[in-house]
């Protein structure tokens, strides 16, 4: 079965999907880290890859940008395709000074300004936390590997060009290290399911330190976050 935005058959999708907002970001880890790579999906330019990672079956797939476009990936990959872990791999704008470009983050949890979890009419707030077992790995791996990273409680934000500059110092003042735009509904969806998932993100502006990366670098110079996780995968 297709889905309206997916041209993927049931069996084209790996059990476990690397998810760039970024579809060229996609692409380039499918030709340049996968083996044996078929594309399962091209609609929407939603670009989507499945080959192998040392042996290991693994799909990568971008989301686009904001809760509402990874929700609708995101859902249909654990519904539709049986998908059981999904590892976003992002960029991200850094809160914390300490933060410098190219520092990589792995989300714990995933505050946020968005109404995404209205649709589950909780008594209360619901937060919105990372898989354990994908976080635990992903830090061993890292670690491991001499690559240095931060685990922190991020911000999940519907708006990249805030009305008012200084909103993000609240933010920090609650130990949010960084913002991004969608791993609160990914995280939401996974809960919500029974499924692992888990945000890592690699620094392409620091707020706080009022530095940038190029679009390029975005798009393919995020080197050892790919490596975590397509160790992790
Ligand atoms: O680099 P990606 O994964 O798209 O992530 C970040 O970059 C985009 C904004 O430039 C938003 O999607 C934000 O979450
Ligand atoms: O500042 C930033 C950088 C990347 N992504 C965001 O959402 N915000």
């Amino acid at each position: 079965m297709t889905t309206p935005h997916n041209s993927a058959i049931k069996g084209n999708i790996a059990e476990t999907v690397l998810l760039p907002g970024d579809p060229l970001r996609a692409k380039f880890i499918a030709e340049n880290f996968l083996q044996d790579v078929e594309q399962f999906n091209a609609v929407r330019n939603m670009f989507g890859y499945t080959g192998t990672y040392n042996g290991k079956r693994v799909s990568v797939m971008g989301t686009g940008m904001g809760c509402a476009s990874i929700g609708i990936y995101s859902y249909e990959l654990i519904h539709m395709y049986g998908v059981k872990n999904l590892i976003r791999i992002g960029s991200c704008g850094a809160y914390d000074e300490n933060l410098k470009l190219f520092d990589i983050v792995l989300a714990i949890g995933a505050s946020t300004d968005t109404n995404f979890a209205y649709q589950y009419d909780l008594p209360g707030t619901f937060s919105a936390t990372a898989s354990w077992e994908l976080l635990s790995n992903a830090k061993k791996i890292a670690d491991e590997n001499g690559i240095h990273t931060v685990v922190g409680n991020i911000v999940t934000s519907d708006v990249f060009y805030h009305d008012s500059p200084d909103d993000w110092k609240r933010w920090a003042k609650m130990g949010i290290v960084a913002a991004e735009m969608e791993s609160y509904a990914l995280y939401c969806n996974a809960s919500r399911a029974g499924v692992n998932a888990l945000t890592i993100l690699t620094v392409s502006d620091s707020i706080a330190r009022q530095s940038e990366t190029t679009p390029e670098q975005r798009e393919k110079g995020f080197k050892d976050m790919m490596k975590i996780a397509l160790e992790l995968a």
